[in-house]
């Protein structure tokens, strides 16, 4: 089973402070560099540094842009318009189908600290170079997911779609780098749960791109609304949830509320570049497991996607392989079902359940791999029972256990087949033998637990 994380955004959220969060989790830096050093980007490398924040030791994530590439993104009083105040507007209808800059630099209205540049992307740009990397099939499903939602929340903003509308700043490659980096260390800790009850946002107005917008600004409003996610005014003037940040949020998470009780089981703090009076800049990221005590609750209810296809004309082998590759890439369940077909034709069922960010990247492989040519798909309603896996000491040697709370509070130990079969191959025993050892010795060890199934 995988992790489940829980985001404290009590001050916001952006794309640095998640990866920031994460690398503090215990994410890989290593395998991060190297996956980021295949993305077909120019002109960035990453530094990851320790830094104090409201006196709280924190990481730091930095995307080092050359100078062609560098923006505004901490310049306070660029941001918020203490600098040369007059407006910076593109349209965003200039066709291009290339990386390009525009350069205002010495411009007597851009003559401020740093050069102005941006790069214009659509989302067909981003899906490409996201592609032609090496991540794995799981990241890159996360990121097409929060693109996804970028596209959408900004096409609704500028009134195109999500094929035609230009990224600016969420197009740069810094924000490239940050979405992908937070999904190759999400993928990387295991994380498939992610809890997030609501995102602290200040107030005002902030500069960007587009010119000087009202906080929250419209893409985090069009994010939050389509996703349903709760903001909290903060006491703070200024922009604590950036787009990248708030559709991280959208795309992943899983939850909005916490199991009634819960065991930590590690932190990181992710520290924001910018200085806000009035709250820590931090993100919080909590791994945590349900504690399967009494006030546990009934479980964690979720949302997730069912993909389904009727296949007559599919082969056993290419059955196997893309149920294979699904549970590679992160399904939750991947399956066929024997089905009689219409005109009397023996056919499969090809059932797969997945987290909603993932049925994009799912759709892909399942129209790579068989005969389908098209995808029904459904949102459905999970409920999951709280539990919590543990390690239990057997005659055979220890054999990893998911304990189950039951809706009524008795607890069930299940061992872990492929533990289990580990120890059978150890000891020379039975499957037979070494699963019911396991379950024996696990109410054994919980025998003054009154409430054992
Ligand atoms: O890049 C684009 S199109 C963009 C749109 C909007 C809208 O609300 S529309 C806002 N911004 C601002 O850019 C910076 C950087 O955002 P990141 O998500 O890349 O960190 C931020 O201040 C946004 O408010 C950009
Ligand atoms: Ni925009």
């Amino acid at each position: 089973m995988g992790k489940t994380l829980y985001l404290d955004c009590s001050s916001g959220i952006s794309g640095d402070m998640t990866v920031a969060a994460l690398l503090d989790l215990g994410a890989s830096e290593q395998r991060l560099r190297g996956t980021l050093s295949t993305l077909p980007a120019h002109g960035f490398d990453v530094a990851v540094t320790r830094v104090r924040k409201s006196g709280l030791d924190a990481c730091d994530f930095d995307v080092r842009l050359d100078a062609a590439h560098e923006n505004h993104d901490h310049d306070m009083a660029w941001l918020y318009g203490h600098l040369d105040a007059s407006d910076h507007e593109h349209g965003h209808a200039h066709v291009h189908d290339h990386e390009h800059a525009h350069d205002h630099e010495r411009s007597a209205e851009h003559d401020h600290a740093h050069h102005h540049h941006h790069e214009h992307r659509s989302l067909a740009d981003v899906c490409a170079i996201i592609d032609a990397s090496a991540m794995s099939e799981r990241a890159k499903g996360l990121v097409h997911a929060v693109f996804g939602k970028l596209a959408e929340a900004e096409a609704k903003a500028h009134g195109a779609t999500p094929e035609t509308v230009m990224f600016h700043e969420v197009g740069a490659v810094d924000s490239i780098v940050d979405i992908c980096s937070a999904a190759i260390c999400l993928d990387d800790l295991g994380v498939t749960e992610v809890i997030v009850p609501s995102l602290a946002e200040g107030h005002g107005t902030i500069r960007c791109a587009h010119g000087i917008m009202p906080v929250p600004v419209p893409a985090v409003v069009n994010l939050c609304q389509a996703a349903g996610i709760a903001l909290v005014p903060a006491p703070v003037t200024g922009e604590l949830v950036t787009p990248t940040g708030a559709a991280i949020v959208a795309a992943l998470r899983t939850g909005n509320a916490l199991p009634a009780s819960y065991a930590i089981e590690r932190v990181g703090y992710g520290a924001g570049k910018r200085a806000y009076e009035n709250c820590s800049g931090v993100l919080r990221a909590v791994l945590i497991a349900s504690a399967g005590s009494d006030d546990a609750g009934d479980g964690d209810r979720s949302t997730v996607t069912k993909l389904e296809s009727d296949l007559d004309d599919c082969t056993g082998e290419a059955l196997g392989r893309v149920i294979e590759l699904l549970m590679a890439a992160g399904a939750r369940e991947a399956h066929a079902i024997p089905i009689v077909m219409k005109k009397g034709r023996p056919g499969h069922q090809l059932e797969v359940v997945c987290n909603g960010e993932l049925a994009p990247a799912l759709e892909r492989i399942i129209f790579e791999n068989t005969t389908t040519i098209g995808i029904r798909s459904m949102d459905m309603r999970r409920h999951a029972l709280p539990r919590t896996p543990d390690g239990i000491e057997t005659p055979y040697g220890r054999v990893a256990t998911k304990l189950v709370v039951m809706p009524d509070g008795r607890v069930r130990a299940y061992p872990e087949y492929s533990s289990v079969i580990e120890a059978c191959e150890r000891a020379g025993a039975s499957f037979q033998d070494v699963f019911h050892a396991t379950q024996a010795a696990a109410i054994n060890a919980r025998s003054g637990d009154a409430r054992e199934a």
